[in-house]
């Protein structure tokens, strides 16, 4: 008989994690005189972009940080962007820039996470901070990888020597938490559109991450008993990329929709930004007149992380 699956509250610990943000951004306030803030940037009027990017700035002032928030209209073009990243980066008040993908389709939209200032990279969406999270090296890493990689150390979830097969390659979900995992020492199978016998692989797994953005993709069937389901799909109507009400009951543990991987995405967001407020605190304390030599900062911050 299998154990009572164990439910990854990605709600409740993001709410941990947030009570925990408040002091930190406190003694930030305390030390400099200066309020930590999230530059926001969404381009265009996608509904659920609008949503996800409110929600992010109302998770910033939770913690007691402010949000820059910048909406951008529908014909922005890549090189207005790529300016307005500039200044962000340029601007000593803005510890955070978060970028909300998608941006509409005229737009060149991973030169313009690449012009994102690593040190600044809260969301993990530039190609230098995946190149270090793939590496091992501290960066960063990108949003709901790295919340589901919270989830998973939070509930002790054996990955060492595991099959974890990530279904989705795209470059903020799928091909950065295959690295997290395999950094954790699961043997990792990545799969997409062109994979063959994607059933008969997915039941090999015992560890599943849904990452292929399409509504109830993966069948309960492929899924064996006592797996470890993530499901970072989030559709209307409250359904996630697993048929995850089917499966729930036999899985080790698993993450709900909602409730599961898109609070532990906001809750990371944030805690990053905090993370970034510190290391500049700390590199401008270490190198009062150095702060705006760029290489020299990015070393900087790279060590503190
Ligand atoms: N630059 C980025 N763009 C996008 C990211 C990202 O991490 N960085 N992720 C997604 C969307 N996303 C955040 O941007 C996101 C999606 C869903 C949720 C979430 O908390 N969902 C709730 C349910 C929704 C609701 O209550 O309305 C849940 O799952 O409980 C958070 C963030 C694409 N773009």
């Amino acid at each position: 008989m299998s154990n009572t699956p164990i439910l990854l509250d990605g709600k409740a610990l993001s709410k941990e994690i947030e009570e925990s943000l408040k002091k930190r951004v406190t003694n930030i306030i305390r030390q400099t005189g200066v309020v930590p803030v999230l530059a926001t940037v969404l381009v265009g009027n996608d509904p659920s972009s609008e949503v996800y990017v409110k929600m992010k700035g109302n998770a910033c002032e939770r913690v007691g940080m402010k949000s820059l928030r910048i909406h951008l209209p529908e014909e922005t073009t890549t090189g207005q962007l790529l300016a307005e990243i500039d200044k962000l980066n340029d601007d000593d008040s803005v510890c955070g820039i978060l970028l909300q993908h998608p941006v509409p389709g005229h737009i060149n939209e991973r030169e313009c996470f690449d012009r994102i200032a690593v040190h600044k990279d809260v969301d993990g969406v530039t190609c230098t901070g995946f190149g270090r999270i793939a590496m091992g090296e501290p960066a960063f890493g990108s949003a709901t990888p790295e919340g589901i990689m919270k989830l998973i150390r939070h509930y002790d979830l054996p990955v060492a020597g595991k099959h974890a097969v990530v279904v989705g390659r795209s470059p903020i979900l799928g091909k950065p938490v295959a690295m997290m995992l395999l950094n954790e020492n699961a043997t990792v199978t990545i799969c997409h559109s062109k994979t063959q016998k994607l059933p008969e692989l997915v039941k090999g797994a015992d560890i599943v991450v849904g990452a292929v953005g399409k509504p109830e993709f993966i069948k309960a069937d492929w899924i064996r008993d006592n797996a470890i389901v993530i499901d970072a799909g989030y559709h209307a109507g409250g359904i996630g990329d697993v048929e995850i009400s089917k499966v729930k009951d036999r899985a080790m543990a698993y993450t709900p929709v909602p409730g599961g991987v898109g609070p532990m995405t906001i809750a990371t967001l944030i805690m990053q930004t905090v993370e970034s407020a510190e290391i500049l605190l700390n590199s401008k304390a270490l190198y009062p007149l150095e702060v705006d030599n760029e290489t020299k900062e990015v070393e900087e911050v790279s060590a503190l992380l």
